[in-house]
């Protein structure tokens, strides 16, 4: 579980935190969202105990960060947007070297290192380190976040610079990792990446919480927040009847009508599915779709 009450750290003039309360349970998935200066970075590296709150206070599972900073050690791992390796060495090499410096006794590390390049998709591969892609060096932060078994997980902006299979592959252990109940605080400005991850997400902007809720909380009110025409994306088991409604622009229907793209002027996911129902056709998804929420998104952060 991660705490932070009342978090304050100024640099000079700028509240760099501005006095951040937020809590985030165990086993959940927490995307930490905001545009560049927002505060994320600021605040992960107070969690981890890397640098001092001016004021306020972190706590990972109810341990305060700066007042026991090696017990929260062992409860954390950090995933930074930079992780450094040993590039003359493999990635089962790299990762000893890091489960020794976490003092993983002898007769745990092979296994445990053996699951950890498995889970990362990394097994077997002999290759030095040096001659990674970034998405087989950010596969292999992860695998480095989780050595020493921590219940809390924080990685920073781990699909910056990723491919789309690199993203797919990261999407996979996330959802993995989070299965065996561990608590993730991911950081990230690709919004759409985020919603698919987080069960729920906080948008920062200047240092302060301004939203925080579930992507769907968050989205629910696109049409306030100005967007000339949203996209719907609608899925259904069986093919689907004509879609008329006072709102709807267009549609395009894909799949044997399974499938349809719905561009309207108010987010009526409701009236779909009520129209679903009422046809007897079962919807599988009615979802807004993500690169227009991520420009409402953003139209809010710049207020
Ligand atoms: N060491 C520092 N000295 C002075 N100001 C700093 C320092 N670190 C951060 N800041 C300032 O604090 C604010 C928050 O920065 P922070 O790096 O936490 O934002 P961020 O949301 O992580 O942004 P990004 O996505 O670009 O990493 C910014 O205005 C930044 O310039």
């Amino acid at each position: 579980m991660i705490e932070l009450k009342n978090l304050v750290k100024t640099y000079g003039d700028t509240n760099a935190v501005d006095n951040l309360s937020l809590r985030i349970e165990k086993g959940e998935v927490f995307g930490l969202l905001g545009p560049n200066g927002a505060g994320k970075s600021t605040t992960i590296l107070m969690l981890c105990g890397l640098i001092q709150p001016t004021s306020g206070e972190c706590l990972i599972d109810g341990i305060e960060v700066s007042k026991n900073p090696i017990e929260v050690k062992r409860r954390l791992g950090y995933m930074p947007e930079d992780v450094g390796f040993y590039p003359n060495l493999s990635a089962g090499r790299n990762l000893d070297f890091f489960a020794k410096l976490n003092d993983i006794p002898d007769t745990e590390r092979k296994e445990r290192i053996e699951v950890l390049l498995r889970l990362v998709g990394l097994s077997g591969v002999e290759k030095k380190v040096g001659g990674y892609s970034k998405g087989m060096r950010q596969r292999l932060g992860i695998a480095k976040a989780l050595v020493n078994d921590p219940d809390v997980v924080i990685l920073d902006e781990p699909t910056a610079n990723l491919d789309p299979q690199g993203v797919s592959d990261y999407r996979r252990i996330i959802r993995n990792i989070a299965g065996s109940g561990k608590t993730i605080l991911v950081s990230s400005h690709i919004l759409s990446e985020v919603s698919k991850v987080c069960s729920r997400v906080g948008i920062m902007q200047k240092g302060k919480l301004v939203r925080d809720g579930s992507w769907d909380e968050i989205t629910r009110n696109l049409d306030l927040l100005g967007l000339p025409e949203i996209i719907i994306n609608v899925e259904t088991e069986s093919g689907m009847p004509e879609l008329i409604h006072e709102d709807i622009i267009r549609v395009d229907y894909f799949a044997e009508r399974t499938k349809a793209r719905i561009s309207a002027s108010k987010d009526i996911r409701a009236d779909i599915g009520r129209t679903l129902y009422k046809s007897g056709t079962f919807p599988k998804e009615i979802c807004l779709d993500a690169v227009t929420t991520e420009d409402a998104v953003l139209s809010y952060y710049n207020g």
